[in-house]
Order: C-alpha cells, then structure tokens, then sequence
C-alpha cells in the first residue's frame, strides 16, 4: 500500500493482515541534522535534512515554498479516543513536521492488570492494545516512506501492567515510552514497592527494545499548585528515576528528562524559568532533554497558549530540546482537535526555524541573577535528596509527603502527595524468587536460575526454548477482537457513508463528527455576549452548540465568543460547482501570444491604498512578473485615483488596466473594481479594455460581478495575470 498525496489513506485495507504483520525496526530514530543547509536564498545551521512531501509554513510562499525543519525531533501528542481517526491526524502531522507520534493512553488504563486486547474506543486516550499499536506503526511505515523521515511511535509504561505493556511495546516496534515508577506511585497510587520492581523489569525489556525513555517529572508541574515552586524536586525526580535506569542498563543517551518550563505569563515566566532550565541542562548533561510545553497555565484562549509555547519553544533554543513535544493550543478546552494538532506543530517549526542559530549571536550571562539563580535550584536540590537520604531513602520521604509539596523546598506546608509503602494498588503483589525460579525468556530482569538447566544459557535464557516473542514473532499471540460491538470494525460500518465515497461532513476529531467551530464578536457583555452567540448558532441550524472560549474585549463594548456546534447534514462533492483552477500557459506561450498580440497596460494601487508589494510581484520581472513575457507595463505607483489610471489607459492607447486592491475594509476593494468598470464605461473605451483586479482579500467570483474582467486573491502569480492577458486579447483579436 503506497500513499498518494492525494489519496486518502485506506483504513480498512490498512487492517488486513495485520496478523503477520511485523515492525520493520527496532529503537528511536534521531533527526538527520545538516549544519549549513541551503534552502531557498538562505543557509540553516540548527537544522535536519528536509522532507520529500510536506506541507510548508503559509508564508513560505514568499520563500519559494521551502520547508526547512528544525534539528530536534517535534512530538505531537494524540487523544482522540478512536486510534482509526488518529491515524489520519498522524499523516496530517507528519506533512507538518512532526516525527513522533505520542499516543496518550486512554484514562486509567494505569489500573488495568493486564494487556487489553482488540480495538475498544477510549476515553480521552486510546485503549493500548496490541492491535491498535500494530496498526498505528505500521501506518507510521508508510506514512515514513510518503514523507521521507522516520517516525517514532510512542506510548506509556505505566501502571500494574508496566512490564506486559514493555514486552508488548518491544515485540511490536514501538519506539519511544513513558517510563517512570515515580508517575505510578504518586499520581496513580500504585504501590511503592511493586512499582520499582516492574520498572526494572520494563526498563530492561526497553533496553533490548533499543526504546527512547521519557520519564514523569512533568507531572509534578502540572500537579503542583504553584508549579515553579516544585522545581528543586523536579531535579531530584529526573535523578531517581535515571539513574534507576542507569543501574538497569539503560544507556544515557536514551534516557529523555520531561521538562516544562514551570510558569506562563502573566508570571515573569523567562526570569522565573530560564534558571531552572539552565540548571538541568548542567547537572544532566549526558541525558537527553525532552522538552514539554506547558500544560497547568493553558486557558481556552489558543492564542495565549501559543505565544506561551512560543516562550517555552524560546528557552529550547537557549538552553538545549533533543525532543520538543508539543501541546495542541487547545488543550485548556477540548480534546485535542486535528486543526489543533497540526497548529502546535506549526508553532514549534515556525519559532525553532525562526531562532536558527540564535546562540551564534547571543550567550547566557554565566554571572548575576541567571548564574544565582541557577546554583541556588541546585543546592535546593541536593538538599531535598540529602533529606530523602536523612530520612531513610525515597519510599520513607514519600511516606513522608515529600513530593509535590507547594513549599519551595526546604519550605514545607504538608501538602505532599503522601504514599504508604504497605498500601496501594498492588500492595503485597511482590514476590520473592524461589531458589528454582526460572524463566526462559530474553531482557529479563534480576534472579533467573538458568544454569540448573545449562549454564552456557546464563546470557541466553529463550534459547532454552528455542527463543522466545522477542526471537521468535510468530510465537505472538495476536487477538483481533474480543468485544463485537466496540471495535473498530463497527465504527467503520457506521462511517461507511463517508469512507471513499463523495459524502462530505466536516469533523474536528473523529470521522463524520459533524462539528464546526465559530468565531464572532458581540458587542455586548460577557454574560449576555455568551448567550446571544448562542442563540445565532442556533438560528444557523447548528446542533449541541457549546461555548468553548469567551474572551472580554470591554467589559461592556463587546466580548469575543467561540462556539462548536454540529452540523447534522452532509453535502455531495458531485454536487459543488467548483470554478476550474486558472490555466496557466508556459513562458513560451505566452511569449508567443504576446508578439502575436502586443499587450500595453497600465497599473496601480487604487484608492487611498499605499500597499505597493503584491502589484510589484505581479509586474517586475525580477519576481517573473508580466514583464518577463514582453508586455509593455506603465505603473502609476500607489493610492491612484480611478479616473487617473483610466485617463493614462487612454493616453498610453493601453489594452489593459490592472488595479490592486488590498484594503478590504467596508467592502472598499469591490466598490472600487465597480467604479473603474463604470468609469471606462463612461469614457466609452470599456469594450478595448480589459480589466483585471487583485489582492489578498479579492474573491474572483465576486470580483467579476461588479464588472471587471478578472479578479486574482491571495497567492496569485504573474504567470497566471498574463496568462489571463494573453487569452482575452487572443479572444478580442478573434471577435474584431
Ligand atoms: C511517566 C508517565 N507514565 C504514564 C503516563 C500516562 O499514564 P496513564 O495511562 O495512567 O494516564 C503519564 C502521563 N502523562 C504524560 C502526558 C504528558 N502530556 C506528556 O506528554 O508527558 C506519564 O507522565
């Protein structure tokens, strides 16, 4: 199954056969990176080999259309419930720069004491299993092979079935995890004891899996009340849980430490984060940095989010990101969308592509507050693990509340997320191994009694079956289903109106959900503002309609309300009259045309109008604009008036007018295009002329109606203006 870019990607086929199917790989992939790389006009430094098919930033159409992808991985994390729809939005990341692909677990799977199997629906995550993994990666193969870069696939390890989920992981080529005991002990209240015992284990099958580790410190950012308070317990987090890893064999350069820059603005959250960030990246300078953006200051405004990532993308870039997750703006109000998905990609690419090479002009200051500031987190936190020492190692601190205390530690207020060592989940599931205990299986962790059966075994355990999953795939038992109504099978059916067919529904997160989102201004306070913006959803025959984001403009000028709602109906692609692209002729073509038909125009931005930018590309040769095709061009500059480019038509005897117009506001654009059409009218030369209108905010179709030959909006090339030209003078030349 190849990808076509204009294709879409064929689910059910996808799922055939996914019994023999196997990963092609095993281990996280790095970035290419390529210091001085040219695209375009310009030469990157922090930057990694570009993709074969993506999709460009929008204004990187002023730059050719070049897409230069920043030198760290860009994780993008996904929820939606339905691992199907997810795929989709996993292609749709790819082509925005995205090469790791998070899948959040769906909630609570941290209890389940074992692996689930078939392809349940989640809640506000994916259920886990075997068959929606299997599936996910092997779309990401082909998904890889369209955009031209690895992708990484990544879930947790996490809960009392930590060690199944490893084995699961390693046996069906997932690439990166969540692995942390200290997530399990304090935010899932699973027992101290069992955790660190399955964290061996899975950490030992990670190392065989050659798995990239992400570790929980994160949470404890998201969990505190006052997140920036908990960064000295933040580094003796990221300590216990790599060095644990260290101790099981898992190499430095695969252990990633989860950071969030701790506050947002309105916090001075530079001064109050750089610090911290500067301080881990010199205690644990052999790790990898998985830098996370924030999550606990995120509202429903996704323009704030986005300038606070935009904060955190900026201490990335000043102190070190191998991997930069991403968080859909978002988050602070839905389960995350695709647009949304795709939009925390984009800012991540944007800003990192933005600040190449930023620290080739800039340094941090290794005195005064950044270099003070930065000590005193750490001794901080050399202070908190000496206590945890004083107090009798890390079970008895957490007995204690240590963690996530709001005190800035050595301030307690007792407010720590206590655990008992002899309670929680799991408590007294922990067994010791007999003197016999034997199990022949590969990445095995601690006592293992092979050399009663052969002791040339003792590093090769599987062999004494003759290799197991690890070795041996087809000794996998894969389950397709288990559960015959919540499958993907079902919820395909239920789709199949929309499944390669030309039934269109718009959707947000799943296929066929039917949600839309409005924006609107109401000039109104915010409480009656909410309730009328409902109320015009409504009359715009708009289902479930959900206010998601008001935002105060004046208390009683006027608020800002976004809503989601549904449509209830689907339209027929066959149906839509959709005006043919505008033709374009070669160079040569119209070249040719032009010497057949000499072409004289005059041009200029109409009206009150300074904007000279769009016009000029559309003329000057230098941007293969009309002049480049031997039309003779007379522009009259900016803010002309109407009655003044038709006079010079007449005077310079010119076939054609080309008036800009790029203020839009009351609709100025069009009224001018109807006054230029009516003015060459009354001065009797509207039939030698033709007349072609543009700018960012013209609609052809509506441009046409108020009389002008043509209208070009945004992106419009010079090619296309004088192919245009060329084919209406030939007509006119016809019609004489
Ligand atoms: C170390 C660890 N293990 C497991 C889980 C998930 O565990 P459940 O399956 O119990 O929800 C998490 C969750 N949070 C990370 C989400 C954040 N958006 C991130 O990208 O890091 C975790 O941090």
């Amino acid at each position: 199954m190849d990808l076509k870019p204009n294709e879409h990607l064929d689910i059910k086929h996808l799922l055939e056969d996914l019994e023999n199917y196997r990963p092609k790989r095993r281990g996280w992939t790095w970035r290419e990176k390529k210091k001085d790389l040219e695209m375009g006009p310009f030469t990157y430094q922090d930057s990694a080999m570009p993709l074969e098919n993506s999709v460009p930033l929008p204004s990187s159409k002023y730059f050719g259309d070049i897409d230069p992808q920043p030198d760290c991985v860009i994780t993008t994390e996904i929820a939606s419930g339905r691992f199907e729809d997810d795929i989709r939005r996993m292609r749709m990341a790819a082509w925005h720069g995205a090469d790791h692909l998070m899948v959040i677990r769906t909630a609570g799977q941290s209890h389940f004491d074992g692996l689930i199997e078939g392809t349940p629906q989640g809640i506000g995550g994916i259920p886990i299993t075997r068959k929606q993994v299997r599936a996910q990666r092997k779309a990401l193969d082909y998904i890889e092979e369209e955009v031209g870069r690895p992708l990484n696939y990544h879930s947790y390890i996490s809960g009392v079935a930590g060690p199944e989920i490893s084995v699961m992981f390693a046996e069906e080529g997932v690439n990166g995890a969540h692995q942390d005991p200290q997530y399990n002990v304090l935010y899932r209240n699973i027992n101290m004891v069992r955790s660190f015992v399955d964290a061996a284990e899975a950490k030992k099958v990670m190392v065989w899996a050659d798995i990239a580790q992400i570790d929980g410190a994160h949470n404890a950012n998201a969990t505190a009340r006052e997140a920036w308070k908990v960064m000295p317990e933040l580094l003796v987090q990221h300590a216990l849980n790599s060095m644990y890893s260290v101790k099981v064999g898992m190499k430095k350069e695969n252990i990633c430490l989860s950071t969030v820059p701790p506050t947002a603005p309105p916090a001075p959250s530079m001064k109050l984060d750089l610090p911290y960030a500067v301080a881990l990246r010199q205690l644990f300078k052999e790790y990898k940095m998985r830098a996370q953006m924030n999550t606990k200051y995120i509202e429903s405004s996704t323009r704030e989010a986005t300038v606070t990532h935009t904060l955190n993308l900026l201490i990335s870039r000043l102190t070190r990101a191998d991997i930069q997750s991403t968080i859909t703006p978002d988050e602070g109000r839905n389960v995350p969308w695709h647009i949304y998905n795709i939009e925390a990609c984009d800012t991540a690419k944007q800003a990192f592509v933005g600040m190449d090479d930023l620290m080739s002009m800039i340094q941090l200051k290794e005195d005064g507050y950044l270099h003070d500031r930065s000590r005193e987190i750490k001794e901080r936190a050399v202070l908190f693990m000496e206590e945890v020492l004083e107090a009798g190692g890390y079970f008895q601190a957490v007995q204690e509340g240590f963690f996530v205390d709001s005190g800035h530690y050595p301030e307690r207020n007792g407010d720590g997320i206590a655990r008992k060592m002899d309670g929680g989940v799991g408590y007294g599931t922990v067994y010791e191994r007999d003197e016999d205990y034997l199990a022949p299986v590969t990445a095995h962790f601690g006592y293992n009694n092979i050399a009663q059966y052969d002791s040339s075994l003792v590093n090769n355990p599987s062999e004494l079956i003759n290799g197991c999953t690890l070795e041996k795939p087809e000794k996998i038992i894969f389950i397709d289903e288990l559960d015959e109504s919540d499958n993907v099978h079902v919820r395909l059916e239920e789709k199949k109106d929309l499944i390669n067919t030309s039934m269109i529904k718009p959707e947000m997160e799943w296929l066929g959900d039917g949600i839309v989102m409005l924006n609107m201004f109401i000039p109104k306070s915010k409480r009656v503002a909410e309730y009328a913006a409902i109320e015009f959803a409504k009359k715009m025959n708009l289902k479930e309609v959900e206010v998601i984001h008001r935002e105060i403009m004046h208390p009683s000028e006027g608020t800002r309300v976004e809503l989601k709602g549904k449509v209830d109906f689907t339209i027929d692609e066959n149906d839509l009259v959709i005006p043919p692209e505008p033709e374009v002729m070669s160079e040569d073509q119209i070249r040719e045309a032009v010497e057949r038909n000499p072409l004289r125009i005059v041009a200029g931005t109409v009206g009150e109008d300074e904007h000279s930018v769009g016009l000029r590309e559309i003329i000057d040769i230098k941007h293969g604009g009309i002049e480049a095709y031997g039309i003779d061009t007379h522009y009259l500059g900016t803010s002309v008036p109407i009655e003044k480019l038709v006079d010079a038509a007449i005077e310079l005897n010119a076939n054609a007018i080309l008036a800009s117009t790029i203020i839009s506001h009351d609709e100025i654009h069009y009224k001018n295009m109807k006054k230029l059409h009516e003015t060459c009218i009354e001065k009797g030369i509207r039939d030698k002329v033709i007349l072609v209108a543009g700018g960012t905010q013209v609609t052809p179709e509506i441009a046409v109606k108020q009389g002008v030959d043509a209208g070009f909006g945004r992106g419009s090339k010079g090619i296309q203006v004088a192919t245009f030209l060329a084919k209406r003078m030939e007509e006119m030349q016809n019609e004489d």
